[in-house]
């Protein structure tokens, strides 16, 4: 945790101030939220919280005590999520891997079957246990990684949506957890893209995985695989728009070399997602997009999760 940052953490009803100062770690005794948010916002230099807090939107729910009271910068341990995306550079397609710095557990989202050699060696070398590879949906312009990974990582699951029809150990609906340590994603079906789309929600870091329903400043194709953009307007507004807008938001994909953006931002400058659903729906259906390159192999293969015969 950096020392000019302050987090603030709800738990119980009880509201605790929470900053690495380079000194350790500091708590203050229970006050009322809104003393806590003073407080918070008077002491420490929070940008995020700060504008989050001005719009009167709650800041509340960002993190537990438990795992914070494991941020002490002066035990030099590993703080608090254990984050990085990872670029598959053929495709541009974002991997995510989520780990508890604690427990070990991790995740991946969206692993590409042409990198899993980068990202089994990640996992040894950061010395994770990795539990669950997620896809977001049965994706059209490469082969997932998650029936590789399966091979390779002893007691990995591969997961996606049951709406998706694929085959995987584990089918998540909306409203299911993958839990990690004290971790949680929520699962949200936002179909549009395709059907079966799931955006992941880790809330307690204010962060959603959106797969291919909101690109940055735009949004997945609408085209094919069961694409509906009445659908996915709806799904992106009810669903992943309407989230606190200090929330950052991680793609599946970025063509322009963008790596994340936020909920606010998008509902400020996404060219598509800012118009009325029928001017949306127009748009998607005059985007004349080329079909990706390899959408006939891709397709069958991640209806397996990329488990499949190559010499095929
Ligand atoms: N050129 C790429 C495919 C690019 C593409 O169609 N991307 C999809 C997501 S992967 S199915 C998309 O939804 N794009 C939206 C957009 O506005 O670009 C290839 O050949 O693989």
């Amino acid at each position: 945790m950096s020392g000019t940052r302050g987090v603030l953490v709800s738990l119980q009803r009880c509201v605790f101030v929470i900053s690495g100062q380079g000194q350790g770690l500091f708590r203050s005794k229970r006050m009322s939220t809104e003393s806590a948010v003073k407080r918070c916002l008077r002491t420490y230099s929070s940008a995020m919280y700060r504008s989050a807090y001005s719009r009167g939107e709650s800041v509340s729910v960002l993190g537990s005590v438990n795992r914070a009271a494991k941020m002490s910068t002066v035990s030099g341990k590993e703080t608090g999520l254990l984050f990085r995306q990872l670029l598959d550079y053929k495709s541009y397609t974002y991997t995510y891997l989520l780990a508890d710095p604690v427990s070990r557990i991790a995740v991946l989202i969206d692993p590409v079957i042409d990198m899993v050699d980068r990202d089994v060696a990640l996992v040894r070398d950061l010395g994770l246990d990795l539990k669950y590879a997620v896809n977001t949906h049965v994706h059209a312009d490469h082969i997932t990684g998650t029936g590789e990974i399966k091979k390779r990582v002893a007691g990995c699951k591969s997961l996606i949506s049951k709406v998706s029809t694929a085959k995987a150990d584990v089918h998540i609906s909306e409203g299911d957890v993958i839990k990690f340590g004290p971790y949680q994603l929520d699962c949200y079906s936002t179909p549009g893209h395709t059907d079966g789309c799931m955006s992941l929600v880790l809330r307690s870091e204010g962060l959603v995985f959106t797969g291919d329903a909101v690109l940055i400043r735009g949004c997945g194709r609408t085209d094919f695989q069961q694409g509906d953009a009445g659908k996915l307007y709806d799904s992106v507004h009810t669903k992943i728009l309407s989230l606190p807008r200090f929330f950052k938001l991680y793609p599946a994909h970025d063509y322009t070399g963008q790596t994340s953006s936020t909920v606010g931002e998008e509902l400020q400058h996404n060219q598509r997602l800012t118009r009325t659903r029928d001017e949306f729906i127009k748009i998607m259906h005059n985007l004349n997009l080329p079909y990706p390159k390899q959408i006939d192999k891709a397709l069958p293969a991640n209806m397996v999760c990329g488990v499949f015969d190559a010499s095929q």
